[in-house]
């Protein structure tokens, strides 16, 4: 699952870096000696083998190659050249008078071995498929005019597209498209992450994203990331699952769940959320739901510990009459209905962490906000965020910056749900999770996720805020992975709560080999 690009391109693989951080990034490298010409030959050598190794000659024997007229051109027509030599055919749209003398000179020098260079669309419009070589990261403007319209055609064309950093008209750091905005088939980000490519907003142009490691010095990136960065893109390397266990443990040290779910119009969510804990591997796992509902959840998951709780008369919960202290964390919310206000209160009143979610999010929206002494973790998907948060809503649409600035707000830890789920902890560090499934588009995902962050939490309950954060960025990224799993077991149809509960363990099993193989 993870781009492996050397040996050092796991570490890489974490960092996100904005425009303004690479271009300081690559400033240290190129003040170090580096000349800048070498490096592009370097990048475009490696941009060649990828493109060659997607579509061979066999399968595509024409490119068109769009160069701007920074240095994401001069990559682009070294990438020609390169295709050119290998015996592809090639064709360059050049639809810029002033270009950095750089790229300037390798579209002299592609010009000189035969290659079609023009500032006409025609050419590049017949080929097999497309290298999109417009702009990276020095895009400044909206694409507008004559430009803005040759990449409505080359969009409206259908062929596939890659495009070298980022989709030409993209925002580095937004993912917002400017202007107009190539649709690319395939993203091949140069060095380290861009922001704006991990963002939800994005993903509808970036297509299949992929880092191509040019070996830039961790002694540079860390310079101006700091050596413990802010931002982190959250992969398998950094996931440390499934957790240490001790040979001579015994289930309470394990870690003991409370889940407070559940109604008799949302009994399922009861369930899909302890099936999550249960992956998680928590050694004790209790669950309260209105007493109607016991006889079924106990016989769907008999290592639950269920407590009935007393219902009201339309089936809810009326109160939950149990001794908080004894859990190391509780997950409240999942279907509880709206008027779960008075559980909501209960847990809130505890000093016990506390994972939120669904309804219990709703009930924090009436209740407002108040200081806890115990920490939490919302969970919100958009629509919640947006009644928590209306205040945020209405500065930025951002959500990553949402999530850091709820989080800032609150001091709690938001955990933003979405196609790229994004994690922030009141500290200002924060996780985006970087692959995903639309298979995970359906009622009864989030609280597959909820058992599972609270599953998790209770085993490693952590102790300082970053800690929390990072523990329910792995929560997120587990679950990601287990519903890419489940589309590959059971296809895009088949993300539900067994097959995602399935899909958890395989990549619990998957991590472990992984680490087997390191040591
Ligand atoms: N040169 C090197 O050695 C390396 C180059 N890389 C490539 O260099 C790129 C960054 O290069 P640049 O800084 O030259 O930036 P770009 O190539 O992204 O484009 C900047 C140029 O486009 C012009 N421009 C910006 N917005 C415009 C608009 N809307 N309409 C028309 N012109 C516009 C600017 O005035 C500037 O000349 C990266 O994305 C990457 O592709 C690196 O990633 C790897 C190393
Ligand atoms: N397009 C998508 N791509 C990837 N993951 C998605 C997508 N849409 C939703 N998800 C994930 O599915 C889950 C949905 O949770 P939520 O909205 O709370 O639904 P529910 O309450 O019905 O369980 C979240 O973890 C979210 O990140
Ligand atoms: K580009």
């Amino acid at each position: 699952m993870q781009p492996s690009n050397g040996p050092m391109g796991g570490m890489r693989d974490r960092y996100v870096v904005t425009a303004a951080q690479m271009q300081a990034i690559e400033s240290r490298v190129f003040a170090a000696g580096m000349p800048v010409a070498a490096l592009m030959e370097k990048v475009a050598g490696l941009i060649t083998q990828r493109v060659m190794a997607w579509r061979s000659i066999a399968q595509g024997p024409r490119v068109g190659i769009l160069a701007g007229p920074g240095h994401n051109g001069g990559d682009a027509l070294v990438v020609a050249r390169e295709l050119h030599l290998r015996g592809y055919q090639v064709a360059v749209y050049l639809p810029f008078e002033r270009r950095k003398e750089l790229t300037d000179r390798h579209a002299q020098y592609a010009a000189s071995l035969g290659i079609e260079v023009s500032p006409d669309l025609a050419p590049v419009l017949a080929a097999d498929w497309l290298v999109d070589g417009l702009f990276g990261f020095g895009l400044e403007r909206p694409i507008e005019g004559a430009l803005a319209e040759a990449i409505d055609q080359v969009n409206n064309s259908g062929k596939p597209i890659v495009s070298i950093d980022l989709p030409s008209g993209l925002h580095t750091d937004s993912g917002a498209v400017l202007g107009k905005a190539i649709r690319s088939t395939l993203t091949l980000c140069l060095g380290l992450w861009k922001r704006g490519l991990l963002l939800d907003r994005a993903l509808d142009w970036v297509g299949q994203a992929e880092l191509i490691d040019f070996d830039l010095p961790l002694a540079d990136i860390q310079a101006i990331l700091g050596p413990d960065p802010q931002l982190n893109r959250i992969t398998a390397h950094l996931a440390q699952l499934p957790l240490n266990r001790s040979p001579a443990t015994h289930k309470y040290e394990q870690g003991h769940l409370l889940v407070v779910a559940g109604s008799a119009v949302y009994m399922g969510a009861a369930f899909l959320a302890a099936l999550g804990a249960r992956s998680s591997g928590v050694g004790m796992l209790t669950v309260a739901v209105p007493a109607s509902l016991k006889p079924w959840l106990v016989a769907q998951i008999p290592e639950a510990l269920v407590v009935a709780c007393p219902e009201t008369d339309m089936g809810k919960i009326a109160r939950v009459d149990l001794d908080l202290a004894r859990y190391d964390a509780i997950a409240c919310g999942c279907g509880l209905t709206r008027e779960a206000t008075p559980i909501v209160q209960a847990v809130w009143e505890s000093d016990r962490p506390l994972v939120l979610d669904a309804d219990g999010l709703n009930a924090l929206a009436q209740l407002g906000w108040r200081d806890r002494q115990g920490p939490v973790v919302l969970t919100p998907h958009w629509g919640e965020f947006q009644r928590l948060f209306p205040n945020l809503v209405a500065q930025t649409s951002d959500r990553l910056e949402l999530a850091q600035r709820a989080a800032q707000q609150t001091g709690a830890i938001v955990l933003l749900k979405g196609a790229r789920t994004v994690v922030a902890e009141p500290g200002g560090q924060s996780w985006m999770v970087p692959e995903s499934t639309p298979g995970l588009a359906r009622g009864g995902s989030g609280d597959v996720l909820a058992g599972l962050l609270g599953g998790l939490v209770a085993q490693a309950r952590p102790t300082a805020l970053t800690d929390w954060g990072y523990w329910a960025a792995t929560a997120a990224w587990w679950h990601a992975q287990a519903g890419i799993q489940a589309v590959q077991d059971r296809s895009i149809l088949g993300v539900n709560g067994a097959s995602l509960a399935d899909g958890l363990l395989t990549v619990a099993r998957q991590q472990t080999q992984a680490l087997e193989k390191q040591s």
